[in-house]
């Protein structure tokens, strides 16, 4: 009789993995079948310009989230759509934010819950800034979909709705439950998100077991899963002088000037060898350990291929190991742009009365935000009271995001090699991302769940830049991934 049930377990079991197997490409099929209705879905979403840090789209932006709603409520989900607060602007003026949307597929206690996060504001994008294409018409040459948003982070998004809508239109039972939670503020730091999740904490995410998130790339032509992120502390550096804009000829010499105040001081930042300057600023910063230096070393980076990709004469380092760890696990500092500057065509001979500087640090463990806030502003006021300057200089942190590590032992990332073998037939690289995805940390801060990224973005895909891109295959495959992973975390054991 023993006898009789181990092999009838046995046969079950084999007939299961073979049920699975038939099952799987069924769903590959059936992706396959739908690929130019999930480019459409995503010529769609692109077309809407969502982007969060203008706040004259911020209709747009609404809309995008009001098209996630419908979709997920299509779909037959439990959907939610959460309040974040408002947002103050520097007028003074205040607006609400973008409601984050959830949806619930499946209350299954015997299963485990994954929430899938992404998000699906964009950054800004103009033609004239030297798009080959209009950016908010997904066109695709080539093989690749180019639209402002394609890989940050619509993309991912829609291929994580198309895997579980995949399942339900086969009338296959979801292998976990799945959640979703959208937000339209993470290019801008994800703001209000905090709260949110501390107040659901005990609600949304009482049942979740796993937070996956796909808001990034690969390092190369190989599938990756990735296990940490750097954050970033973005300021405003703001001089003001005369009461208003002035005459370079009538007043030139007259005039102690806001932008070279504003230079001068910018470039105490950082060395043109990449040194940060502001004192106290990497003296937190994790030492870089031998068994670190190992797993670079075996990273799958082509130096020559990223330089060309990324069109320079010179990198920063000039060995593969030095460049991953400066991208990956050091801080950098960037200056990104300065308002109220003239920036226009043509010799307009201002002098601009007030200058805005907007440039970021990037954070790494062990870092705080906090403390590099203070750091930075007693320096740059350090450095401008020597100026003995009569003009106003006022320093403020705008975004403060912690950098994000997970531990690549942990069986999500078991699970992600598994997928990704089974889609791709090849080993994932593990590697870390030197973006930020503000609301990462809080995640595992907070909810104390464990959180994996599963990018499906090229590393050639230009985020934030122009000609943003994603590739059919990489969505396509992407998508047959999201559906193989689910599956895999099914077979983590419950505790
Ligand atoms: C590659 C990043 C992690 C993608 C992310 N959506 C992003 O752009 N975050 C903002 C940032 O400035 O890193």
């Amino acid at each position: 009789m023993m006898e009789c049930v181990s092999v009838c377990v046995v046969v079950l079991m084999m007939s299961a993995a073979r049920g699975h197997s038939l099952r799987f490409n069924d769903l590959t099929d059936y992706v396959n079948k739908h690929q130019e209705e999930y480019v459409q879905a995503l010529r769609d979403w692109v077309s809407i310009e969502s982007d969060s840090s203008d706040v004259t789209k911020r209709a747009e932006l609404q809309r995008m989230m009001g098209v996630v709603e419908e979709k997920l409520r299509e779909m037959k989900g439990n959907v939610d759509v959460m309040d974040v607060g408002t947002q103050t602007l520097e007028d003074g003026s205040i607006i609400p934010l973008p409601k984050v949307v959830t949806a619930a597929f499946g209350e299954d206690e015997n299963k485990h819950t994954v929430c899938v996060y992404g998000h699906v504001d964009v950054q800004p994008a103009r033609r004239e800034d030297g798009w080959a294409t209009d950016p908010y018409n997904l066109t695709e040459i080539n093989g690749n979909l180019y639209g402002r948003g394609a890989s940050d982070n619509k993309a991912p998004v829609l291929a994580w709705i198309h895997a579980v809508e995949a399942y339900k239109a086969l009338d296959m039972e979801l292998p976990v439950n799945v959640k979703f939670l959208i937000e339209g503020m993470e290019e801008t730091g994800s703001n209000g998100l905090d709260v949110l999740v501390a107040a659901q904490r005990d609600a949304f995410f009482s049942d979740v077991d796993y937070i996956v998130i796909s808001d990034c790339g690969w390092q190369s032509a190989r599938p990756a899963l990735t296990y940490g992120t750097r954050g970033n502390a973005y300021f405003y550096a703001q001089v003001e002088g005369p009461k208003q804009d002035l005459h370079s000829g009538v007043d030139g010499g007259a005039v102690i000037e806001p932008m070279t105040d504003l230079i001068a001081i910018l470039d105490t930042l950082i060395s043109a060898s990449g040194e940060i300057l502001i004192p106290g600023v990497t003296d937190a910063v994790a030492n870089f350990t031998e068994e670190e230096r190992k797993i670079y070393e075996e990273v799958d980076f082509d130096m020559e291929t990223y330089r060309r990709t990324i069109g320079v004469e010179r990198l920063m380092y000039d060995n593969k190991v030095d460049l991953l760890a400066h991208l990956w696990r050091f801080p950098t500092v960037s200056i990104h742009g300065i308002e109220g500057a003239f920036s226009g065509h043509g010799t307009k001979t201002v002098i601009p009365a007030k200058v805005t500087a907007k440039f970021s640090i990037r954070q790494v463990p062990n870092m705080e935000p906090a403390v590099v806030e203070k750091q930075v502003t007693d320096h740059l006021h350090a450095v401008f009271e020597q100026r003995k300057s009569p003009n106003k200089l006022k320093v403020k942190m705008v975004i403060g995001a912690k950098p994000w590590l997970a531990d690549i032992k942990h069986a999500l990332y078991e699970a992600g090699k598994r997928a990704v073998k089974r889609v791709f037939g090849v080993e994932p690289e593990l590697i870390r991302e030197g973006g930020t995805i503000p609301i990462a940390r809080t995640f595992q801060d907070v909810t104390e769940k464990d959180i994996i990224m599963l990018p499906i973005g090229g590393f050639d895909d230009g985020l934030h830049s122009q000609n943003e891109k994603i590739s059919r295959y990489n969505y396509i495959e992407g998508t047959k991934l999201f559906i193989a992973y689910l599956h895999e975390v099914s077979h983590i054991k419950k505790d």
